[in-house]
């Protein structure tokens, strides 16, 4: 499913100047992803130019298309609801049996007088089934064209047991039943094996739960313009490169230059900082410093390109070209109160993670860059989840003024202004203990060569993904994922230089 979209947007890849409200430089529009709310818009936006029956036939054609590239001819029953997606349902149905496709279709709920949608049911003169239980158990195929995007509440039961019984379902839009905003199911939603989406994916088809319902992932243009976009405030990314621009080497380049990480290194957990720093040397850091709490020669002992402070904190934060700190793996409580303070008092860009999630005490990480927590260390510290995750991530975004980092197998990328990329560029190869040290230590690599925090984040979470993909077996471990930072980050197109 992810190489598949990435495909598609590889090939239409569209560099723009976005001018809303979240003025990114360079904004890929691609990776742009629409709320249902703001999809309204944009088809309002689009009607003034394009007829909506247009538009909805464009939309059922692309539909078919990918139907037909994929499937051979067998017997489909297409369920259509009252809006529009029942619109576009019914011209999948006219299309289909023209090319002759066994088709019939099963009106749920009848469209508006007067609608596109009844306009486009009026131009299916095909079969119409009522006892839609033995249809839909005897298709081949089911398309489910019930419920676009923007449900208002629960998928009604009878229509939830009618598509429990499907076999195949192919949605329209996204599966009937989850939020296009959030992922969330609402009551139940298929599992489709293709879905076919129009102009730009929705949030909820990369959130989890709701991406493991979509099977294959196809956007596909209907003639809608891009430049409809730019009026919108524009809140959510997918996270892929073009998003982020990675600095690469330039003739000048010294390390500091190229960026200085330091880390402060446990007592007694002492693998963790090591991991971080193993991390940032592979991922191509100036240098790397850990600053000892204790047990000193281990650290001494790990690597001869790693540096090992021997001065206490106090003195070492005095160096103005070390801007990039991280505090929190292998850390006890005791130490981050220890550390933490003093970094924050000095105005260094923290990566907080680990040992920082000890508490609920939200203020300890005021001034702190960005924070890595994953959703068990989340709730442990913003307490538990009421509406759903981006919103939550959002709101600890603001209390704490750091970027969140939220991670999980659909990674968030929360920024305190608002903007939000979801991560699908992952497999569950990164499940792994030290794979979240790793994730700080390329962070703050990214951090420190000068990128900004909410990119420096984007990007690590995606070439952490990729460092994954590119293990030559499944099961990796933390130390096997550093070792393929290099190489993920030439894979992450690198396009230029970023001055500190
Ligand atoms: N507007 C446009 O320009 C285009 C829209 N397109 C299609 O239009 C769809 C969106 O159309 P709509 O906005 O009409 O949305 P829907 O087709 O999802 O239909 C919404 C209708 O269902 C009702 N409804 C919502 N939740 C319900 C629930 N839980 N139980 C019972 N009824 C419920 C609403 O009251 C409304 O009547 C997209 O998914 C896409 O498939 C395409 O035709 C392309 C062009
Ligand atoms: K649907």
């Amino acid at each position: 499913m992810c190489r598949v979209l990435f495909l598609f947007l590889q090939c239409s890849i569209n560099f723009m100047f976005y001018k809303g409200h979240n003025i990114v430089k360079n904004q890929n529009t691609d990776l742009v992803l629409l709320t249902p709310l703001q999809m309204q818009i944009v088809d309002k936006a689009a009607a003034k130019t394009i007829p909506v029956k247009q538009l909805m036939e464009n939309a059922g054609w692309a539909v078919t298309q990918e139907i037909l590239k994929r499937y051979k001819p067998c017997s489909v029953l297409i369920l259509c609801g009252p809006g529009n997606n029942g619109g576009d349902g019914y011209v999948v149905a006219r299309l289909l049996a023209k090319a002759g496709w066994p088709v019939c279709v099963g009106a749920i709920g009848k469209p508006k007088a007067g609608s596109d949608a009844e306009y486009a049911a009026r131009q299916w003169c095909g079969k119409t089934v009522e006892n839609l239980e033995a249809y839909v158990e005897k298709a081949s195929l089911v398309v489910d064209a019930i419920f676009g995007a923007g449900l208002t509440s629960n998928l009604d039961c009878r229509i939830a047991d009618l598509l429990r019984k499907a076999k195949r379902v192919i949605a329209v839009d996204i599966p009937s039943g989850i939020d296009g905003e959030t992922g969330q199911i609402k009551g139940y939603a298929p599992y489709a094996e293709l879905t076919v989406s129009f102009f730009r994916a929705k949030p909820g088809h990369y959130l989890l739960p709701g991406r493991e319902h979509m099977g294959v992932l196809v956007i596909k243009d209907i003639s809608i313009l891009t430049n409809t976009i730019f009026t919108i405030d524009i809140k959510y990314w997918l996270n892929e490169p073009g998003l982020w621009e990675i600095p690469r080497a330039e003739i000048e380049d010294y390390k500091y230059r190229r960026g200085a990480v330091s880390i402060i290194g446990g007592s007694q957990m002492t693998g963790a900082a090591r991991l971080s720093a193993h991390a940032a040397l592979n991922m191509g850091a100036g240098l790397v410093h850990i600053l000892p709490l204790g047990n000193n020669e281990i650290y001494s002992n790990f690597s001869a390109c790693l540096i090992v402070d021997n001065d206490p904190l106090e003195d070492v934060i005095q160096d103005k070209r070390r801007k990039v700190w991280v505090c929190g793996p292998g850390l006890s409580i005791k130490e981050v109160r220890r550390t933490l303070p003093i970094l924050i008092a000095a105005g260094k860009k923290v990566i907080a993670d680990a040992g920082v999630f000890q508490t609920d005490q939200i203020d300890m990480l005021k001034g702190t860059s960005i924070i890595t927590p994953h959703m068990g260390e989340f709730k442990r510290v913003f307490g538990e989840i009421i509406e759903d995750k981006v919103s939550a991530a959002r709101q600890a975004a603001v209390k704490t003024g750091a970027v969140v980092v939220l991670k999980g197998a659909d990674t968030l990328i929360v920024a305190p202004d608002g903007r939000v990329a979801i991560n699908q560029h992952a497999s569950a190869r990164l499940a792994t203990a030290g794979s979240g040290d790793t994730l700080t230590g390329i962070i703050a690599t990214l951090l420190a060569s000068g990128m900004p925090e909410w990119e420096s984040a984007c990007a690590a979470v995606w070439m952490h993904g990729e460092a994954g993909y590119l293990c030559d077996h499944s099961w990796p471990n933390a130390e096997m994922l550093a070792n393929n930072l290099g190489k993920a980050r030439d894979n992450a197109k690198i396009i230029k230089k970023i001055d500190n």
